[in-house]
């Protein structure tokens, strides 16, 4: 039996795969690799030492989402595949619920039809809006406030309806919360395309050289030096999540949503001092307007998933800084090994990914 994910090629993906294979089981990956590259497959087999299959497909190619159920003994799924950028949601609204919700339907019809109802979903703390009350609670009442978030939304509206249609559906809706951090190794890690819009990937490539400062959206906000306050939680320990996660859906039949974050948060200004600290880099920065839709402060109340999944963060912004250091300064360009150099004052570290 084994378990199918989607988009397994990506950031969050991957180091799932990871703890996946190490946990003893067999995987199948599916991604489009419009957002992730190939290359995040060799390194997974390279860290696990194992071997799985994975197939370049669109979940908006039901027919190849057939061959793949077809040909491979599924026994549940776990679903990260999905278009994530906000700015962009803004800009191709279509685009987005076409890939994300569409997509979504597609995999579990195809699910239905081979009998496979156990899902793990990729959802987000987006799916709150701007709440400002913290922690956050998963019986907060739900609201996105962009075409992105909505998607996610709908989604999890989308599962409920079909669990509460046939109650044999096991589903898991992990909504995480800012996902960051590394695979200790240094070979597998986020590779934002273009200029990143989160924090600490692009604080990473102003550390290695590609880009020349960091601006502070917001110094005004009611936090302690006025910078936005965001739980921040490490990517192994996020993938870990999705194991527990996978475990209660094998086990329970139901429907239930769970944060995944470390129910602390820390301030821009505090990220940029633990990177600085992780790195031994200076990161210079400038200030700048509030960021358009962002909150002053977002934490998760983490208790449900402590007490029903028996999972609980563990590593601290030590770990999750110094792990995104090793990847960006092992793979300074990502995946890609050519270095599209932007600013000819800082010179990469290196230019190809490194041998380990
Ligand atoms: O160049 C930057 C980028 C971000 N920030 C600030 O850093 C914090 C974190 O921002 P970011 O890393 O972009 O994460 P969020 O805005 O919290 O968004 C993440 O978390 C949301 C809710 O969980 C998800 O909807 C998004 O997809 C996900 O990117 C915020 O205070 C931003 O204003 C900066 O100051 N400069």
């Amino acid at each position: 039996m084994k378990i199918l994910i989607t988009g397994g090629s990506g950031y969050i993906g991957s180091h799932t795969c990871v703890e996946l294979l190490n946990a003893g089981y067999e995987i199948v990956v599916v991604d489009n690799f419009l957002n992730s590259k190939a290359e995040s497959m060799n390194r997974v087999r390279r860290i696990t030492g194992k071997d799985f299959k994975y197939y370049e497909a669109d979940l908006l190619n039901k027919d190849a989402l057939d061959v793949i159920f077809s040909e491979n003994n599924i026994s549940a799924v776990i679903h990260f595949a999905g278009l994530k950028a906000v700015g962009e949601s803004n800009n191709f609204p279509l685009k987005y619920y076409q890939n994300n919700v569409t997509g979504t339907i597609n995999l579990c019809e195809i699910m239905k039809k081979y009998g496979v109802k156990k899902l793990v979903f990729s959802s987000s703390a987006t799916v709150y809006g701007s709440t400002n009350q913290v922690p956050i609670k998963e019986e907060t009442i739900l609201g996105a406030e962009n075409p992105y978030g909505r998607t996610k939304l709908m989604i999890e509206e989308i599962l409920r309806d079909l669990y509460h249609s046939d109650q044999s559906w096991s589903i898991a809706l992990l909504r995480y919360f800012n996902p960051i951090g590394a695979h200790e190794s240094g070979l597998i890690g986020e590779d934002p395309k273009g200029i990143p819009n989160n924090l600490m990937p692009y604080i990473a490539q102003v550390a290695v050289g590609r880009l020349s400062s960091l601006s502070v959206y917001g110094n005004d906000y009611p936090t302690l030096d006025g910078t936005g306050i965001r739980d921040y939680i490490h990517v192994v320990d996020l993938a870990i999540g999705h194991l527990r996660a996978l475990e209660k859906v094998q086990c329970i039949h139901g429907i239930n949503a769970y944060n995944l974050g470390t129910g602390i948060g820390y301030s821009v200004l505090e990220m940029v001092k633990a990177f600085e600290k992780a790195s031994g880099i200076s990161i210079p920065y400038v200030m700048k307007d509030r960021r358009p839709g962002d909150v002053a402060i977002c934490f998760a109340d983490v208790t449900k998933a402590r007490i029903q999944l028996g999972w609980k963060a563990s590593r601290g912004i030590e770990a999750m800084c110094r792990d995104i250091w090793r990847w960006q300064k092992n793979n300074p360009n990502g995946y890609n090994e050519e270095l599209e150099i932007q600013h000819s004052d800082k010179q990469p570290v290196l230019t190809k990914a490194a041998d380990f």
